[in-house]
């Protein structure tokens, strides 16, 4: 009997390589169990290697050599050594030796009971997680670009870094996302808020860091429990799962715990329809067949947060970090007109006062008051400006200028050039000196007023333009009181 040819529609080979991909983890968890890579971040022979780990030196050999074809090892002539990846990750004299995470984290999300557990509904809505020992494990994992990213992603947030702010890291686990945060911002506070049995772990964890002061460490249960108030930010990274009972509730709840303006970070993956699956699915099925419901969709979400008047602000997104920022509006129903003026009557006061205020940039030829540097800066971003021009774009008197351009000539900060035209005119340049005080003053001015710009940028168009007409309507009062 011949047996018809089959006209290759479709390649076999994924499943082969699913064999492949189980195997390679096999044979990792063995290496990284049995510590070989500890013993590899200097070359050496499987005759060394096996005397280390009192193993039979030709079995070391192929076990070797197995990692060298997976790309774990390298070798060179008889002597074997890790890659700087393995040495980085898997070697325990590696800061972020990664090994016990690896192997918790197997263990956690094993499917070796997959087939029975299909026979039977889960008994309860109870994860068989062992959170504890993750929060405890998962501590360097932290470490390996999930904290860098997050500050870096937080000083876009915040530029400004004097200013306290209050966050709260919902089920935070290690609680390192709150240590480091408060380490960077300091006169900043961070709440970590988890079940009591972690919440034990994140407080050892505060006092390794000597946090204490600056992080709080609150135990209960997010569903049930207070959440405190007036938060700068809110974290909520792989938790949506145990939210119990409707997703819009939650984020009610959580943006009731937000000050005006306040952002919420989500963290995980989901699925774009309730139908589909989340993305990473299998990593987190064992939890699903202990009755762990599936994370919400990001329609669920985006139909929840907008009900809790939550919208949607930017996509953070690095190697290692994904996350969804939403930001509360900014909406204060008890403001009155009077309230606006009384903040305007404030802003006026200041600067009125400020005028005698001295930026010192670092030495005592580099201290100005605001007239002398704002001086400097008008002629360096106008090279050639007449006196003349300097009193009209200030609103004020020649001589007033003529006594500041004095002292600035004095200080070798500007030079005056006899205009080709006009014999009875000079024009005015910056020196290096004074071109070193203008960076001076950008550079300052960068850092400081980021806040503001960054706030603006984020505004709706209908606001920027209510702002503008209260500022027009402010000019014209100030030329009217003058
Ligand atoms: C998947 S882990 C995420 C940990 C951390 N946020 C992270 O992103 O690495 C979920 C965390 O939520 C905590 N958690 C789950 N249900 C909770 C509840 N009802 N109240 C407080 N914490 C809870 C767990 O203890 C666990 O630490």
């Amino acid at each position: 009997m011949t047996r018809l040819m089959y006209q290759m529609a479709n390649n076999p080979s994924r499943y082969y390589q699913v064999i492949h991909n189980y195997q390679e983890a096999q044979l990792l968890f063995a290496a990284i169990h049995l510590n070989v890579f500890s013993h590899l971040d200097t070359p050496a022979t499987a005759e060394a290697i096996a005397e280390s780990l009192n193993c039979d030196k030709k079995q070391i050999e192929l076990l070797l050599l197995t990692l060298v074809s997976c790309g774990f090892v390298s070798k060179i002539g008889d002597f074997y050594a890790n890659t700087p990846e393995t040495k980085d990750f898997l070697s325990r004299n590696s800061e972020v030796f990664l090994g016990e995470a690896l192997l918790f984290r197997e263990k956690m999300t094993s499917l070796n009971e997959l087939e029975s557990k299909l026979k039977t509904s889960p008994k309860s809505r109870s994860n068989n997680y062992d959170f504890e020992d993750l929060a405890k494990a998962s501590i360097p994992e932290m470490y390996t670009g999930r904290v860098q990213s997050f500050l870096e992603e937080m000083q876009k947030l915040f530029p400004n870094p004097k200013r306290p702010l209050r966050i709260l890291d919902l089920g935070g686990g290690t609680g390192i996302l709150a240590i480091e945060f408060v380490k960077h911002f300091p006169g900043s506070k961070a709440t970590v808020f988890e079940t009591p049995g972690v919440a034990s772990v994140t407080n050892q964890i505060v006092r390794q860091h000597h946090e204490e002061k600056h992080v709080d460490v609150l135990s209960g249960n997010f569903n049930t429990d207070d959440l405190g108030g007036s938060y700068d930010l809110i974290i909520a990274s792989g938790i949506l799962n145990f939210v119990e009972g409707d997703i819009a509730c939650f984020m009610q709840k959580l943006s009731s715990a937000l000050r005006d303006g306040g952002y919420l970070l989500v963290i995980g993956q989901y699925a774009d329809h309730k139908y589909d699956a989340p993305p990473n699915m299998l990593s987190w099925l064992s939890g699903f067949l202990n009755g762990v419901p599936l994370p919400p969709s990001d329609i669920e979400m985006e139909r929840a947060v907008k009900k809790a008047g939550l919208k949607a602000a930017d996509v953070l997104e690095n190697t290692l970090f994904e996350g969804q920022l939403y930001r509360k509006g900014i909406t204060d129903l008890s403001l009155c007109s009077g309230d606006v003026v009384r903040s305007f009557i404030e802003l006026t006061e200041q600067i009125a006062n400020s005028r005698t205020n001295v930026l010192d940039f670092g030495s005592e030829n580099l201290t100005f008051y605001r007239g002398e540097i704002h001086m400097i800066k008008m002629i360096g971003d106008f090279p050639g400006i007449y006196s003349a021009e300097l009193a009209r774009k200030f609103g004020i008197t020649r001589p007033v200028v003529h006594k500041t351009l004095q002292k600035l000539s004095e200080r070798e900060l500007i030079a005056k050039e006899d205009d080709q035209k006009d014999k009875k005119r000079y024009r005015l340049y910056l020196t290096e000196k004074g071109w070193t005080a203008y960076r001076f003053h950008q550079r300052y001015h960068e850092e400081n007023d980021k806040a503001l710009f960054d706030y603006l940028s984020n505004m709706p168009g209908d606001q920027l333009t209510a702002i503008k007409g209260f500022l027009d309507q402010a000019i014209q009062l100030i030329h009217n009181h003058a």
